[in-house]
């Protein structure tokens, strides 16, 4: 079998019109201009080609975008009281400090002086407890966006048997908690976890996000599966010129297609639908600030 590759960078081209063309209906119909802040602290370079992205993509969807370049020795008073403004500034709507934030800096402590309305990031430990509860939350883009690709290809997930490799904060316990949700029967690996390969061999849905270059190997999948990779890791590439990198995922993609029913690439996969979900859910930010109903299509 050679799986379907699933086009992440189409989907997410696709729900960023559809966001641009709930950006307009708001404006239109409300007078109302979603905003969105980023804040980066330090140059680390690839947050840099992300925040960038960010704030692009935001402009071209009609969004109003705020940016907020601080210095790598930024003290942790000097973020919080910016976080601060931006939770009292009626024009923005969305907050999203990009991570990994400096060492002088407690992550958790700035994430959760984010209100928790503005928080699009969904890190929030009130948006955390509400999505594990089955409320209204704010839910974190990559985990957002694995879930809309897999309704995009599978279409009802009740009854699957999903794996999640990989327990982080940010994306494998967000996606577990989605998972869940649609009638899934789910398991969360990890590094501990005994007979790794044959877990991950149970599921119809393999999610990884380990952040370990191709360490899912074509053996571990099982044969139909639908494979979510989430890793995005440079590797030297030697046979591009000296110095030269290339981007894996957490999934030896060449072995994996060749078992799965469907995969996502890396890059192409994953990576472009977590932007888009962040314009999704800035416009579902303002649409709960200002009373207005928020559109279906962009949630989970
Ligand atoms: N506050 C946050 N920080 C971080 C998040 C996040 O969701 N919120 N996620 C990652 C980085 N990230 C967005 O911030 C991000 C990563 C990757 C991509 C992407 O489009 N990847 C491309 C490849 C890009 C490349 O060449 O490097 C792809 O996979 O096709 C977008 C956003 C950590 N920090
Ligand atoms: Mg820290």
């Amino acid at each position: 079998m050679t799986a379907e590759i699933i086009d992440g960078k189409a989907f997410a081209a696709g729900l960023r019109a559809q966001v641009g063309e709930e950006v307009a209906a708001l404006k239109a119909r409300h007078g109302l201009k979603p905003g969105l802040a980023v804040v980066l602290v330090g140059e680390d370079p690839a947050s840099q080609v992300y925040v960038r992205n960010k704030a692009r993509q935001t402009v071209e969807v009609g969004m109003a975008s705020f940016e907020h370049r601080l210095d790598v020795a930024t003290p942790q008073a000097e973020l919080l009281a910016l976080v601060e403004r931006l939770n009292r500034d009626p024009e923005v709507h969305g907050i999203l400090v990009q991570l990994p934030l400096p060492d002088q800096i407690d992550t958790a402590k700035v994430l959760d002086a984010i209100d928790p309305a503005k928080d699009v990031d969904g890190f929030h430990v009130i948006n955390a407890g509400l999505l594990a509860t089955g409320q209204k939350a704010m839910v974190p883009c990559t985990p957002l966006g694995c879930y809309m690709l897999l309704k995009e290809r599978i279409g009802d997930l009740s009854g699957l048997e999903a794996v999640v490799v990989g327990r982080s904060n940010i994306v494998g316990k967000p996606m577990a908690q989605l998972l869940l949700q649609a009638n899934c029967t789910v398991t969360v690996a990890h590094s501990r976890t005994r007979d790794l390969p044959g877990v991950c061999r149970r599921a119809d849905i393999l999610v990884a996000a380990v952040g370990r270059p191709e360490m899912v190997r074509g053996d571990w999948v099982k044969p139909g599966a639908t494979v979510i990779d989430v890793g995005i890791n440079r590797i030297p590439a030697p046979e591009r010129g000296e110095g030269k990198h290339r981007l894996v995922g957490d999934v030896a993609f060449e072995e994996a297609r060749e078992v799965a029913g469907a995969i996502t690439p890396v890059p192409g996969g994953v990576g472009p639908m977590t932007i888009a979900c962040l314009l999704a859910n800035t416009v579902t930010a303002a649409c709960r600030a200002h009373g207005v109903d928020e559109p279906k299509a962009l949630a989970a």
